[in-house]
């Protein structure tokens, strides 16, 4: 097989105007598909301004859009004229998928709206992102991420003791959205290609915001634990703290890793205090902990603690920001910070690699506005218009119905890469050894001595529907040819261990492509599998200390804070998205590949606009509290509700558009303040945002929340009550079917959320399955797929090579 772009056979439009969909493109173009961007004659909005608000040299297209937009082509169309629209039909009329959002005067035509899409080009798949979805009670409301964050409980739970909760920096929600965009239109298209029948892909930005950005799948925990979330915000502990010459960042995500750190920082009084490896208690014994930490790495350099931590597999990294991640020497050696293709700017690579003959194109440069404009009006009077092709009803196949999968993973990003797999039809196999199994299942709500307390962990069932589950332990050499059996029956393997462990067990692509050429292994190790940091470990949360998404993340006056969990979710849609890359591959010449998907390179795209802006315009972007660079007034507002203890009840208000202001002023009751002229542009705002905070302050403390979020909501103000994450009842959500309920039997029932992704061709539940049992589908798998005999199956039971649940004592 020659060299291939994977993805050469794909033409996507893309009309949208946002980060979101920016991505989704950028992704889908990073594995080769063409990109048109159609663009009316003003031009995209981040050709001129950046999602963090810095204006553009006049004439010069905004940095992060060259990012956004490399390898793209740019066709100009003006709404007014309905040439310039028919031209943009004839292009989608030769395109595979277009991505949509409401916001660009293109975009608004009524021809190019969803429905109307679908319905003149029904193969086409329609990605339509919007706030709240295509429908429902919410849909077409006024909103921005930070009053996304608000609603969805992401603001609510993050905070420091004495301080208002904070929200996440960066608008990592949008970032988000396009890449559960781009997963799922990879995955629609190979459903298409069995019946070539098109749909709209109905994205909510929120449902990404309330899946990634509320720590953990709060519904689900609390669900089962039957009471409400503790109202007060917290933080990580330990978390981030302040050394010699920076600030170091620490995750401690198991027991072990606990223990570990209190070698670290020298306390073996906190060894021997097992109350402590409790968060709760952490966080009681808050003040007392962090002065201990506080002092410790005060006393040290970053490097130094880095290399302590290594040694001991703590998770650990440094606090990265624009400025400094370009330099670190892991991010350098593996290449993961390059040039940009127009020089002068410093950009993400590509997040994951293909360790196969198919190769990606190399990052090209962004197009001028329109410069594509007269080849497309060549190409489409030249060239017959293709037909759709045949259409069956509804009813099809579900995209991955023919694709076995083993799973080797463990906490929420490894095993969230193979669940969506299984939403969408694929046989997932997840394997846990006995003696050791997935991390999840450590946070139990019942206490060791009760009996399955496994089976109890609220974050497994909701990260593991849709799977088989099999108990083998690969430690022992049975176990191992077993494993190897499964894989040639399989067509993809995934896993997340830091390196050693599959290394250790000699689980090579060369090993397995020898019996099964068509195996798509991917590998998700911290860091990746090559350079200096290749052994050390890392949770979600160490993605984000290193990437710069907690530098942005915080208040000014304070440390930076992680979004806590988002890099989970985030490197599962990048690992299912490359995935998807060397699948297409493998449907034209049905060969595998290994694929690396590093947690670290995902969260170095979305935090991208950091360096991009300091390398470009020398812009360090910095924690900015509730506040934000392209939003003013913007901030969290005390209401008149009862006190409920912790400054709040709070509602959430962002203006970004002249136009929203407008509105803000007309429901204020239009008062004089509000009608200075410098006030009606973004500059004056953003210069009195002071003054301003005070006048919404002062009028929000008069109203309850229910009256400023309907005269706010109603006017056309992004506006939202700061919600508790564990809060499911929002009517859209339920309009949608956001969270689905999954019965399981030692459980009981339970509610998971879906996908942001709305298939609405074929509309099924996402968690037709719960998650399995420690151990549950040996027999299916042992007998059945592997034709073993029973008296072989006991053989491997008594010799503990397969097991079924816990069983700590080898
Ligand atoms: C998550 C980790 C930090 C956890 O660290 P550790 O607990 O030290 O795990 P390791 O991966 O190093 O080692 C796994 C151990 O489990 C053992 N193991 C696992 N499965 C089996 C089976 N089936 N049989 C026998 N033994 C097994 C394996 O041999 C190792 O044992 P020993 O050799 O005896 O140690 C790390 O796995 C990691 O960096 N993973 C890559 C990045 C990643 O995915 N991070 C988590 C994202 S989710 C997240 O952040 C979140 O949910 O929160």
């Amino acid at each position: 097989m020659t060299d291939m772009s994977p993805l050469d056979d794909v033409t996507v439009v893309d009309l949208s105007s946002g980060v979101a969909g920016a991505y989704c493109t950028h992704l889908l173009a990073g594995a080769g598909a063409v990109v048109v961007r159609a663009e009316p004659p003003e031009g995209h909005p981040l050709r001129r301004r950046s999602a963090s608000g810095i204006v553009s040299p006049d004439g010069e297209d905004g940095a992060l859009f060259r990012f956004l937009a490399g390898s793209t082509q740019s066709v100009v169309a003006d709404p007014e004229r309905p040439a310039d629209v028919a031209l943009v039909l004839d292009v989608l009329a030769r395109a595979d998928a277009v991505v949509w959002d409401p916001d660009s005067r293109l975009a608004a035509v009524p021809a190019l709206q969803p429905a109307a899409l679908h319905e003149r080009f029904p193969a086409l798949d329609v990605l339509a992102l919007t706030a709240f979805g295509l429908d429902g009670p919410w849909a077409g409301r006024a909103a921005t991420e930070f009053t996304l964050q608000a609603w969805s409980g992401a603001i609510g739970w993050r905070g420091l003791p004495g301080r208002p909760p904070v929200s996440v920096g960066g608008r990592v929600g949008e970032w988000m959205a396009g890449t559960f965009a781009a997963t799922g239109l990879l995955a629609s298209r190979r459903r298409r290609a069995s019946d070539h029948g098109g749909q709209i892909l109905d994205t909510s930005i929120f449902e990404a915001v309330a899946l990634s950005l509320t720590n953990m799948h709060p519904v689900t925990y609390f669900a089962e634990a039957g009471r409400p979330r503790d109202p007060a915000p917290m933080s990580l502990l330990p978390g981030i703290h302040a050394t010699k010459d920076g600030w170091v960042g620490f995750m401690t995500g198991t027991g072990q890793q606990w223990l570990d750190f209190c070698v670290l920082v020298e306390r073996f009084d906190w060894l021997d205090d097992e109350t402590l490896i409790a968060q709760g208690e952490r966080e009681r014994r808050r003040d007392e902990l962090t002065a201990h930490i506080d002092a410790w790495a005060a006393a040290r350099t970053t490097a130094e603690i880095l290399e302590l931590a290594a040694a001991l597999r703590v998770p650990a990294a440094p606090v990265g920001n624009g400025a400094t991640i370009s330099a670190i020497d892991h991010f350098a050696d593996q290449e993961m910070l390059v040039e940009a293709p127009e020089g002068g700017v410093v950009q993400p690579a590509t997040p994951y690699r293909l360790h196969g003959k198919a190769s990606l194109p190399a990052p090209g440069r962004a197009p001028a506005l329109g410069e594509h404009t007269a080849e497309w009006a060549r190409r489409v009077a030249d060239g017959p218009r293709p037909s759709a092709g045949p259409t069956s009803g509804p009813g099809g196949r579900l995209p991955f119905d023919d694709l076995r999968v083993v799973e080797l993973t463990a906490f929420w990003a490894g095993p969230s890469a193979a669940q969506f797999l299984g939403m969408h039809g694929a046989e997932v196999i997840k394997v846990e050894s006995p003696a050791r199994p997935d991390g999840m299942r450590a946070l139990s709500l019942r206490a060791v001595d009760e009996e399955q307390w496994w089976e109890y962990a609220p974050l497994f069932h909701a990260t593991n529907t849709g799977k088989l589950g099999l108990g083998l332990r690969l430690d022992r050499p049975r176990g191992l040819e077993l494993l190897v059996d499964l894989l040639d029956t399989s067509d993809v393997l995934i896993e997340n261990f830091s390196p050693r462990v599959l290394d250790s067990w000699e689980l090579s692509p060369e090993l397995l492509h020898q019996t099964n050429p068509g195996l798509i292994f991917v590998r998700m190790p911290a860091f990746g599998l090559t350079g200096p940091w290749r052994d050390r470990t890392g949770f979600a949360q160490t993605m984000e200390q290193a990437s710069g998404m907690a530098w942005v993340t915080g208040f000014p006056d304070g440390a930076p804070q992680v979004p806590s969990g988002v890099c989970d979710p985030l490197a599962g849609a990048h690992a299912a998205f490359a995935l998807q890359v060397a699948l297409a591959v493998r449907d034209r010449t049905g060969e595998g590949m290994l694929v690396e998907v590093p947690m670290v390179a995902s969260a170095l795209n979305v935090a991208a606009e950091q360096v991009i802006e300091y390398t470009a315009y020398g812009v360090l972007a910095q924690r900015q509290g509730n506040r934000s660079p392209s939003a003013a007034p913007q901030n969290l507002y005390r209401t008149a509700d009862p006190d409920d203890g912790l400054g709040g009840p709070l509602v959430a208000i962002s203006v970004e558009t002249d136009d929203q202001w407008t509105a803000l002023v007309d429901a204020l009751g239009r008062p004089g303040w509000a009608q200075a002229s410098e006030l009606a542009g973004f500059a004056g705002r953003k210069a009195r945002e002071d003054e301003l905070d005070a006048r919404l302050g002062a009028w929000c403390a008069q109203r309850s929340a229910d009256e400023i979020v309907a005269a706010l909501w109603t006017a056309g103000v992004p506006v939202a009550r700061v919600a508790m994450p564990h809060e499911p009842d929002h009517t859209q959500f339920a309009h949608r079917g956001f969270f689905e309920t999954v019965e399981h039997p030692v459980e009981g029932s339970t509610i998971v959320a879906g996908s942001p992704v709305r298939f609405t061709r074929d509309r099924y539940p996402v968690h037709r399955r719960r998650a399995p049992m420690l151990g549950e589908h040996n027999a299916y798998v042992v007998t059945e797929l592997l034709g073993m005999t029973a008296d072989e199956y006991d053989d491997l039971e008594a010799n503990h090579v397969i097991g079924t649940g816990l069983r700590l004592d080898g």
